[in-house]
């Protein structure tokens, strides 16, 4: 796949390391992965808030937005699904060098592409969250009708639907939003980046 040559890699004299003491706290990605509805969104906006009043510095990145600008070239086949999670990886692993704590929110319904991303950042640098809720549940929530539409046959390969989702077999951190609230959800992740070392 890679059509560059003759590139060289030029290092700076401020490393990621440097940018981490600054800001007082490491960076990493939380990475939400799930089915369409399972709550990946609404917790990660959470969490941000919670965070950003705990003085830590973040970034959000979400697949309906990036699918707007960066990655509005792909569409949901495998193909463009996987290319849309290579992107967002390499985005991801350049805002943890930037030292920021970077919520990333994707379906990413394949176990080998999030491996890759894992594989592409630093030890503890990937946590993997699986925002875990039935189809049914999601289905039900619908928040923007597209259950409804791919029931209809008007979307083909929806995830859930005529298209698989692979649930990770080994997450950091699992929030099951069948049954937890979102405040608990968010509490959850928190303690898990405060037990772990990663807020200092
Ligand atoms: N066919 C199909 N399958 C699943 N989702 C679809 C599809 N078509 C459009 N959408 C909308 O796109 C959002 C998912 O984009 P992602 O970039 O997260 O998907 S993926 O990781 O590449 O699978 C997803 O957003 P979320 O509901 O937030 O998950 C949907 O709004
Ligand atoms: N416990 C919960 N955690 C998160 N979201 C919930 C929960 N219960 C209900 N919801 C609702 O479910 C929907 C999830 O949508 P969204 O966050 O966009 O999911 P995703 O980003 O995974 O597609 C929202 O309308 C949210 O208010």
């Amino acid at each position: 796949m890679a059509k560059s040559e003759n590139i060289v890699w030029h290092d700076s004299q401020v490393m990621k390391e440097h940018r981490r003491k600054l800001n007082n706290h490491k960076s990493a990605v939380v990475w939400f992965t799930g089915l369409s509805g399972s709550g990946k969104s609404t917790i990660s906006v959470a969490l941000e808030k919670e965070l950003y009043q705990m003085g830590v510095r973040t970034y959000r990145l979400d697949g309906d937005n990036i699918r707007h600008g960066l990655n509005k070239n792909l569409g949901f086949s495998p193909e463009d699904r996987k290319e849309n999670i290579r992107r967002i990886g390499e985005v991801s692993k350049l805002m943890v060098d930037a030292g920021l704590l970077t919520l990333s929110a994707f379906i990413s319904p394949y176990r080998e592409d999030r491996d890759d991303v894992r594989s592409l950042l630093g030890d503890h640098e990937f946590i993997e969250v699986f925002v875990d809720a039935s189809v049914e549940t999601c289905e039900s929530r619908d928040p923007k009708g597209l259950y409804k539409k791919a029931r209809a046959g008007e979307i083909k390969g929806f995830t859930g639907i005529d298209a698989p989702y692979e649930a990770p077999v080994n997450p950091e951190i699992t929030v099951d939003t069948d049954k937890q609230s979102l405040a608990e959800s968010v509490a959850e992740i928190v303690a898990y980046l405060k037990g772990q070392g990663y807020l200092e």
